[in-house]
């Protein structure tokens, strides 16, 4: 299995924000995880890239448990972020945007380094090769060298998107990537994520709010309600499951 939670529950104190939550992502899909304000959507991101440990149950990643990488590790296991509110160095270029998110995935280490000027070439050409293979995968190879912070808010999201991409990760997880999106945006958004998925061969978990991004491009679908998982299933059978309607979508979607 390549991505699993296994009755994972995690309280804050009193609150209980995941109850018992058992689920399953297979390798190579887009697979949304949607509800109401403060389901415990956030909480389970924060639980797979390690900012949260439950006090209960396992998450397997590619058969390993997760739970016992440290969160400084969490890039090096193959799992890459995007923020919902970006941080991005808004004063820096693109390309350095790109170059930071990608420390980790640089074949370097302090003994590399150690063995002199040639390698460390090697490896920061390496890095920019691989920055100018994200930003062409996303479309946005033309912004390299401008500062990130000066650049639209609609690439600043694909910036963040890369960023998390440099990574060569297995896992990507975008934390509401249509947060802040016009209609038009937010399509194009959709195409892009199936392509990079493609493109980058890798695995989407996506919060999101945006029912027609969800419907159209997910896999499968997670509902939560107050940390409780209330269904799994095909956009289909999401769109027809009745306790969702009543808790998350109501009659309209
Ligand atoms: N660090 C924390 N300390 C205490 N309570 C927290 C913490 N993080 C989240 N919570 C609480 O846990 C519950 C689940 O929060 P979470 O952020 O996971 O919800 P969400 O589904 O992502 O909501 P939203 O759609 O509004 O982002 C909420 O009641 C929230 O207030």
């Amino acid at each position: 299995m390549f991505l699993e939670f296994d009755r994972v529950t995690l309280r804050f104190s009193g609150l209980i924000a995941l109850k018992d939550v058992s689920l399953s992502v297979d390798e190579g899909g887009v697979f949304a995880i949607i509800g109401p304000n403060g389901a415990g959507k956030s909480t389970m991101l924060n639980c797979i890239s390690r900012i949260y440990t439950p006090q209960q149950g396992a998450i397997r990643f590619m058969g390993e448990d997760l739970l016992k990488v440290p969160p400084d590790r969490i890039k090096a296991h193959g799992i890459g972020r995007s923020f919902q509110n970006m941080e991005l160095f808004a004063k820096m270029t693109v390309e350095d945007n790109l170059l930071v998110g990608g420390h980790c995935a640089l074949h370097t280490n302090p003994f590399s380094e150690a063995l002199g000027w040639f390698k460390a070439r090697a490896s920061e050409r390496e890095a920019r090769n691989r920055v100018q293979h994200v930003l062409e995968s996303l479309g946005i190879a033309t912004y390299s060298k401008h500062i990130a912070g000066s650049l639209p808010y609609g690439i600043q999201k694909k910036v963040d998107v890369g960023r998390a991409l440099m990574g060569a990760p297995r896992l990507l997880l975008l934390d509401e990537p249509a947060a802040g999106l016009n209609d038009s945006e937010t399509e194009e958004l959709g195409n892009w994520i199936c392509t990079v998925k493609q493109a980058m061969n890798t695995t989407v978990v996506m919060i999101e709010h945006d029912m027609s991004l969800v419907m159209s491009i997910s896999d499968r679908i997670a509902v939560l309600d107050f940390g409780e998982l209330i269904a799994v299933g095909t956009p289909g059978e999401i769109r027809q499951d009745d306790r969702v309607i009543r808790a998350y979508l109501g009659k309209e979607a």
